[in-house]
């Protein structure tokens, strides 16, 4: 099956209204290819921010995440409703950086998943192994382990893209080998396979973890690698050339 090239650009804890907004004013001005389908995701602070400078409609906007309560007294928190609400259609859920810094279970992170789907937000949900469990072997245990709650809660993966990021290639500017990520992402769609039937065809496996505009051509040939979630490289004007690294 086809699968649409996808780029998220996660800019994490990062930006000011100016330097998103050149951000923005950059992809507004991009030739993007037909081929690409490429989400940005500001702090939350900035999603509207982003979204009001929007013009290029190849772009859309994700929130970094997102509580699973429609609204209350959650101090600190947003809800999906309150993204959709500012105009963002997606969502990231899982990061590592949370599921480490701030301990988010997978449980947890499958229930954030279910409600950002019943409040019509594609959900960009993140996985991945630590460097200890790659040396042990554990990559796909835990990869399967992170999915399990995920595809016990969720029948339709219409709207689910799944990102693959290694925490040891995150940050480090070492990504994993094409060799290593297509073997985790294709035990990654077995998996999906087996739970969720053919839906897994066309569930897109993105690749995160030190991906750049010099690197991102190297996953090309990897037949289970259908984009990227990146971070550092989307905050530079680099991130086009990964947007174009297909076409
Ligand atoms: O965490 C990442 C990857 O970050 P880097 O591209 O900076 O390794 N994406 O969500």
């Amino acid at each position: 099956m086809a699968r649409k090239f996808f780029v998220g650009g996660n800019f994490k804890m990062n930006g000011s209204k100016a330097s998103i907004k050149e951000i923005v004013e950059q992809l507004n001005a991009a030739d993007i290819p037909d081929s690409a389908e490429v989400v940005i995701s500001p702090p939350a602070l900035y999603v509207h921010w982003a979204e009001k400078h929007l013009t290029n409609d190849k772009v859309k906007i994700a929130a970094q995440n997102a509580f699973p309560k429609a609204s209350g007294a959650y101090t600190g928190e947003i809800s999906a409703s309150q993204i959709k609400d500012v105009g963002a259609d997606w969502v990231i859920l899982g990061h590592s950086e949370r599921r480490t810094i701030i301990k988010e279970s997978d449980e947890f992170v499958a229930e954030k998943t279910v409600h950002a789907l019943e409040n019509d937000l594609g959900v960009i949900l993140c996985i991945g192994e630590l460097l200890e469990e790659r040396q042990n072997g554990e990559t796909v245990e835990v990869c399967t382990r992170q999915l399990k709650p995920v595809v016990e809660a969720v029948k339709d993966w219409s709207k689910i893209v799944v990102a693959y990021e290694p925490v040891w290639a995150i940050g480090t500017g070492l990504a994993a080998t094409p060799e290593d990520a297509q073997e985790t992402h294709a035990a990654i769609r077995k998996y999906l396979s087996e739970k969720i039937g053919e839906q897994a065809d066309g569930v897109r496996i993105l690749y995160g973890g030190s991906v750049n505009g010099k690197n991102a051509h190297t996953f090309n040939d990897c037949p289970d690698i259908d984009g990227y979630l990146v971070g550092g490289a989307s905050l530079k004007p680099e991130f086009l050339d990964i947007i174009k690294s297909r076409s």
